[in-house]
């Protein structure tokens, strides 16, 4: 085979509790991701020389810092020997700097689609850990189930959700993860709680307090939700806010009522993703 076309999901932070820091300064954490079956669109194609090619490439990210070069470039060091090159398309709809994980999920895709096709066959364990070291986001989508995390993400359950679909409000801005995590006013103490005390009443996202704060189109885009939705939030550091509804039909005709400024998109929950089929055990 030399071409592979597939789905990069989304990842809704259904709570996220910062539950202490560690001496690197990363944040333990505990969070229930909830993949989605929205996503941007990442293929594959083999090439007779060496080179490795994006198309087309993101106007804010340097080439060589795009996270799917560098999840490239990791397994090209490991391999040893030189490898065919790789053409690369993306068809981006995640917004970048949302907290629903997009360039994490282009970091996943790549390690598993370059790990069949250059045939490296390195097992899920590796792909997991080389996954952990360019992102703390990047196991989950590795792993491919909707899943509880803890440590700083990379302690995954896979966890049964309800199927439900979800509206996802994109508010214009971008909130920097790192300015988050470094803030002196984030909540970094909430006493953790058990799997299966989880309940989305006795629940919140630490961060979403401050990025209200912070970014007014964030405040502005969840008090607009809470009128349809009392269980509205954050996801990640934000920017995006979202609910839950019942239907399909439910979560439209509150998107068709969204002001001018406030754009969005709808996703169904998806307890497994699509790479998961290519992952070696
Ligand atoms: C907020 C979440 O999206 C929740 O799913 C993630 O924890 C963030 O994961 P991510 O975007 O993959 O984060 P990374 O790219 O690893 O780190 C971005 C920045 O956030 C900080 N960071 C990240 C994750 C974490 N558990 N603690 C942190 O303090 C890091 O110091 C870094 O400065
Ligand atoms: N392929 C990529 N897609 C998106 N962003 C990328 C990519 N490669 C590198 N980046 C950089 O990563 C930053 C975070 O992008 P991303 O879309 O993953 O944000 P996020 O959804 O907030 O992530 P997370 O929820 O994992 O914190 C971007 O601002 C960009 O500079």
């Amino acid at each position: 085979m030399s071409r592979l076309q597939l789905l990069a999901p989304a990842k809704l932070n259904l709570f996220l509790h910062i539950t202490g820091q560690r001496a690197d300064g990363y944040h333990e954490l505990q969070t229930l991701f909830q993949l989605l079956d929205y996503g941007d669109q990442l293929s594959f194609e083999l090439r007779d020389d060496s080179q490795v090619t994006l198309t087309p490439e993101l106007a804010a990210v340097p080439f060589e810092d795009n996270l799917i070069i560098r999840a490239a470039r990791v397994l090209q060091r490991i391999a040893g020997h030189s490898l065919p090159g790789v053409d690369i398309t993306l068809s981006k709809r995640l917004p970048m700097g949302g907290g629903i994980g997009g360039g994490s999920s282009n970091a996943a895709t790549t390690l598993v689609a370059l790990n069949h096709l250059w045939q490296l066959n390195l097992p899920k364990q590796r792909l997991l850990s080389l996954g952990a070291q360019l992102g703390a986001d990047i196991p989950v989508f590795i792993a491919g189930d909707t899943a509880w995390a803890e440590g700083v993400g990379e302690r995954l359950t896979p966890t049964k959700t309800p199927d439900c679909w979800y509206l996802v409000l994109t508010p214009p801005c971008h909130v920097s993860t790192a300015e988050i995590f470094s803030h002196k006013d984030l909540t970094r103490d909430t006493r953790p709680i058990k799997v299966a005390a989880f309940s989305q009443g006795g629940s919140q996202n630490d961060c979403e307090a401050l990025v209200r704060k912070l970014h007014p189109e964030v405040d502005n885009a969840l008090i607009w939700l809470k009128n349809f939705s009392t269980s509205a939030r954050m996801t990640g550091t934000g920017a995006c806010v979202f609910a839950s509804f019942n239907s399909e039909r439910d979560a439209e005709q509150v998107l068709a009522q969204a002001p001018p400024q406030l754009s969005g998109f709808i996703a169904k929950s998806l307890q497994a993703s699509p790479l998961k089929a290519l992952v070696p055990d």
